[in-house]
């Protein structure tokens, strides 16, 4: 029996389980990390949140996809952390560090610089990130960021008219993205952006943090949006601040659903 307890947390419908385990130190292995994702037979998020001891911040935040995969970045889980640890929690993942602050709603955090260079995305070789020349059946002349993880951005027409259940697996796997990738298609109307994500591990969720902020970076970049810019997902609106040289700041909602108790050995 190794019990333990847990947050279930969500920011705009992306959903997370939420681990301290800086009182008790193990491992969850992908496997586990799968089964407790698991949305039939696990408790069932998108991402399992795992809270460590970090000599560089007031917490290490690890990573794990649906798919038991770990991770670099996961802007959602960000601000459902900062939530939880209260004002100026800076938080220490693989893609770097974020800080954050809990506001009434929620929290917004700093998520640090973005990347184009394309071996920091990473891409498979070089190309112009802003305008990248290939493309997959209508979705063309994409523009790739990384936030800590790594986005790949089409701008479109209509975003909800985009099969992007079919064309993002397709996307998430090829091999010009060697670390996979986060498939995002957008529109923009007026200052607000429209999105949605295929997020690499999981699939389609109802808002990703730093999809989210990718996509903004790269409409500011093109110059269609000027900064702060709403991002609109289907679960909900993000607001997102960045200048050219500097730090991305993203502000939203976040949601406590409940905290839990249970036996970890149960998931393998
Ligand atoms: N939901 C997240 C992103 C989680 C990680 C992503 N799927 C990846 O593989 O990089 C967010 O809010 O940013």
């Amino acid at each position: 029996m190794n019990k333990g307890a847990f947050h279930k947390m969500h920011g705009l419908g992306n959903d997370f389980v939420i681990v301290d385990m800086r009182p008790k130190e193990w491992e969850f292995s992908p496997v586990q990390a799968a089964a407790i994702a698991h949305r039939q037979h696990g408790i069932g998020c998108d991402q399992l949140i795992v809270l460590r001891n970090s000599d560089a911040a007031d917490v290490r935040m690890q990573i794990f996809n649906a798919d038991g995969g770990e991770v670099e970045a996961c802007g959602n889980a960000a601000r459902c952390v900062a939530k939880l640890l209260g004002d100026k929690t800076t938080i220490e993942t693989s893609g770097g560090l974020i800080s954050g602050n809990a506001t009434g709603e929620g929290a917004i955090v700093d998520m640090g610089e973005p990347r184009f260079e394309w071996d920091a995305i990473p891409l498979s070789y070089a190309m112009d990130t802003l305008h990248m020349p290939v493309g997959w059946e209508d979705l063309q002349d994409p523009a790739a960021v990384n936030v800590g993880n790594p986005h790949v951005i089409f701008f479109v027409d209509d975003s909800s008219e985009i099969a992007l259940d079919r064309l993002g697996p397709m996307i998430e796997i090829d091999p010009l993205f060697p670390e996979r990738v986060n498939v995002n298609v957008a529109h923009v109307t007026e200052e607000t952006v429209h999105l949605r994500v295929w997020e690499r591990g999981v699939g389609l969720t109802r808002a990703c943090g730093t999809g989210a902020c990718a996509t903004a970076v790269a409409a500011i970049r093109r110059g269609l949006v000027s900064s702060p810019v709403s991002v609109h997902l289907p679960g909900g609106e993000l607001k997102i601040s960045w200048n050219e040289g500097g730090p991305i700041l993203m502000e939203g909602p976040t949601t406590h659903v409940f905290t839990g108790e249970t036996d970890w050995d149960q998931f393998g």
